[in-house]
């Protein structure tokens, strides 16, 4: 019902169409909401002709001669303070036995609004409001006002400026009907906002109100209150016997000595908080220059670690063998199994990977026999990580080294030493860093899967016919003129001809590009796009020329009834640039969330909560393909692994996340990102769909280096997606509360991660 006079009994009859009423010489325009003191209308001051707030007392409240007085009394007193921090009181009185308050009209929104859109600030945001709130509560306190009932409502960040504005001085004292001038009296106020004094019943005084804000800083941190009952009785116990979860642990992105001195403001005793808003304002000084020096000694070293890594990188390119990264160049996506990618039309219920997990819930682990170890002896005589061998011959060459060398290395190591204890030791790190873990070079993985690999790979030589694989790849790549160097950024995909469809996915061969077989299907080199032929073996005719000739679509099952052959191309789609966005859903708060070297996903630490997700989007429409058409689709991801060990106990899952603003990825710096208005991480997982999930455990994580997400939901979550482009979000861990890392698949910690759909489509 659109309000009139006639709603307001205090307001006169209105002089302007439009207008609610009049109350003495202000035209009430409309109400701007109302709280427990009255209501507070957009009015216009018609002497001075200018827009107010004007608060207009209710009818509670200004019953009593009492609570008027001290309503106008606060009011006055509130008047004089003149702040830029504190919202400025033109004018109290009364009229016709109605107190009322002028005051200036803000635009923008209060920390209560801010908090309501679940936006947690970051960290350099909170420090400056809370100066700009001591700055306030310094003036107002100087004048001998206690503002009593702090709280994100009453804190307005001004439109445009970001300038914070306090609201209500010492009107809490005027709403609670027995208090004293000492303002001890019944509770009065929100309930999470209340302090230990008032529940002990102590006179408040300025460190009260520091109480306060340190709740409202801890609830911009954290999202959550310190203490939070839902009715006064029960708080007020809370307050006096609880003790705030530690800040960080709800948010680590927070540095450690603005979280320490929040757990200042909200100690229990008054004497133990700062001692007063300008002492306070004082250690917001320092520790803004505390967590800036934290800061810039983070990006120094991260800087740091880069040019040791290049240095590192030089070095062993130098010695030609022992850190072979090439063994990512030659890391085409090899099929997890032949249920990834069961059949061309209708694909296999079950065909999801049998993760056998779900997120912390984790199956005994038992060390694969044949999985590589740290340290262990890799094929073809390639050494491990820190291992020599020569180029030439294969054998470990033994040469004289210079002490000067050695003495270089020693020096180097004990200053990458140093540099990881610094590293790890600094509290609220973020992990947007580089690690300086050489990549060991891939050992390819047996044909069967539980056997050791092979100490004698077959290595052919570009474009060699080892094998009729090999024959026909060398054929491909003739044909399409692979123009991928063995050590390029993005080199073109090698395009795949069909081949058998065996057991021996994960062959050697199958690793290197000229000799990738098709026959788990769509196979192709992560950083690249390709179209190809994918086809049952026994229709596989002898090497078809993929570019002219239409192979037969893949059937799942040879003894299946025969399909229609449907030709089935498949399609790789490439993060746009490569670069995946990362958003985190505790940690960082970057604005800009595709710009990360390396991709985390992790979970806490004993309760399993999410820490950190990730979010891919693949632009389709620039590939070109249909989403209807969308037969199969598998995306892959390359781990970094510390150690290059195989992740163990850990299960991630995939969800879809199909909505408008997915597509809405801004350009940043020529890249696209995802910013965090448009990430679903704000919001939680819970509404999306789970599309496929992953475990360590499971007997198809073969390559310790790749992970597969594959389903027919998958697939169908693409055929349905309504934009122009799909995205995922990844999210899991371990129970362990290690990060999962995804990388280039150079293993190369400047470059963006390697992410890439695979999804098959018919041919047109
Ligand atoms: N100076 C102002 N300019 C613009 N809007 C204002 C101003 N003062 C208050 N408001 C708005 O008017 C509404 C009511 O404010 P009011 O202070 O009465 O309630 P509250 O602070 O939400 O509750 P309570 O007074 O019970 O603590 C709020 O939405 C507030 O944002």
């Amino acid at each position: 019902m659109p309000k009139t006079a006639s709603n307001y009994e205090f307001l006169d009859a209105p002089t302007q169409e439009g207008d609610l009423g009049t109350l003495g010489s202000y035209r009430i325009l409309g109400e701007l909401g109302r709280g427990g003191m009255g209501y507070v209308f957009r009015a216009i001051d018609t002497v001075l002709e200018r827009p107010v707030a004007l608060k207009v007392m209710n009818k509670k409240v200004a019953s009593t001669p009492n609570s008027r007085d001290r309503f106008l009394q606060e009011a006055r007193a509130m008047a004089a303070v003149h702040h830029d921090n504190v919202v400025v009181i033109f004018e109290v009185g009364m009229h016709e036995g109605t107190p009322f308050m002028a005051m200036e009209m803000l635009r923008g929104v209060t920390l209560e609004g801010i908090n309501a859109r679940k936006e947690t600030c970051d960290y350099e945001q909170v420090i400056e409001y809370a100066r700009q709130i001591a700055r306030g509560l310094a003036a107002a306190h100087a004048k001998g006002i206690v503002h009593r009932d702090i709280k994100p409502a009453n804190i307005w960040v001004e439109e445009g400026t970001g300038r914070i504005k306090i609201l209500d001085f010492g009107l809490a004292l005027a709403t609670s009907p027995d208090a004293d001038a000492a303002g001890v009296g019944s509770v009065c106020g929100t309930p999470g906002y209340l302090t230990p004094e008032q529940a002990r019943s102590d006179p408040l005084d300025d460190r009260s109100d520091l109480y306060s804000l340190g709740v409202v800083l801890y609830e911009m941190c954290t999202g959550r209150l310190p203490t939070s009952q839902p009715a006064i009785p029960q708080q007020l116990v809370a307050l006096l016997t609880g003790t705030p979860k530690p800040l960080r642990e709800l948010n680590p992105a927070i540095p450690q000595p603005l979280a320490d001195l929040i757990h200042q403001l909200l100690a229990k005793e008054p004497v133990d908080r700062p001692a007063n808003a300008i002492a306070l304002e004082k250690q917001l000084d320092v520790v803004a220059r505390e967590c800036e020096a934290k800061s810039e000694t983070a990006v120094s070293l991260s800087k740091l670690q880069l040019s040791l890594k290049e240095v590192v990188s030089k070095q062993e390119e130098a010695k030609a063998e022992s850190f072979d990264l090439s063994a990512f160049e030659d890391l085409a996506l090899p099929a997890a199994s032949t249920t990834t990618f069961p059949g061309p039309v209708t694909p296999k219920p079950g065909s999801l990977p049998p993760a056998g997990t779900k997120s912390g819930v984790f199956p005994a682990v038992t060390p694969r026999p044949g999985a590589p170890r740290p340290g262990a002896p890799t094929p073809a005589g390639k050494p491990s990580s820190a291992g020599v061998k020569s180029k030439s011959t294969g054998a470990p060459e033994v040469k004289p080294v210079s002490p000067i060398v050695w003495m270089g290395a020693g020096i180097l190591g004990t200053l990458l030493l140093v540099l990881g204890i610094v590293w790890m030791i600094l509290p609220g790190q973020s992990e947007n860093t580089v690690t300086v873990v050489p990549q060991p070079p891939q050992p390819p993985p047996s044909s069967n899967r539980s056997s050791p690999p092979s100490p004698t790979p077959q290595t052919k030589p570009p474009g060699g016919n080892a094998s009729p694989a090999g024959n026909r790849n060398a054929k491909n790549k003739n044909n399409r003129n692979s123009k991928a160097p063995a050590n390029s950024r993005d080199p073109v995909a090698e395009p795949v001809p069909p081949t058998t469809s065996s057991p021996e996915s994960s062959s050697p061969e199958s690793l290197s590009p000229e000799s990738l077989s098709p026959e788990s299907a769509p196979r192709a080199s992560v950083a690249a796009e390709s179209t190809r032929q994918v086809m049952p073996e026994q229709d596989r005719p002898p090497l078809p020329d993929p570019t002219t000739t239409p192979d037969p679509v893949a059937v799942d099952d040879p003894t299946d009834e025969p399909a229609q052959p449907e030709p089935t191309k498949v399609v790789n789609v490439n993060t746009t640039a490569g670069i995946g966005a990362d958003s985190t859903v505790r940690e960082g708060f970057e604005t800009s969330l595709a710009t990360k070297p390396i991709l985390l996903v992790q979970q806490r630490k004993g309760d399993g909560e999410d820490k950190q997700h990730v979010h891919l989007r693949f632009d389709l429409q620039a590939k070109g393909v249909s989403h209807g058409d969308v037969q199969q689709a598998r995306l892959g991801m390359i781990l970094s692994l510390p150690g290059h060990e195989k992740l163990q106990n850990t299960a991630l899952q995939l969800y879809g996340y199909d909505a408008k603003g997915a597509d809405k990825w801004v350009e940043d710096d020529e890249r696209k990102a995802i910013l965090w208005e448009n990430s679903i991480s704000r919001e939680g997982l819970a509404s999306l769909p789970l599309l496929a999930q992953w475990s360590s455990e499971d007997p198809d994580y073969a390559n310790p280096n790749v992970i597969f997400f594959s389903s027919p939901e998958l697939a169908a979550f693409i055929r349905k997606a309504s934009g122009n482009t799909v995205s995922f979000v990844v999210s899991g861990g371990n129970p362990e509360g290690t990060a999962v890392r995804f990388v280039s698949k150079e293993g190369d910690a400047t470059k963006a991660p390697t992410l890439m759909l695979s999804i098959s489509a018919p041919t047109n």
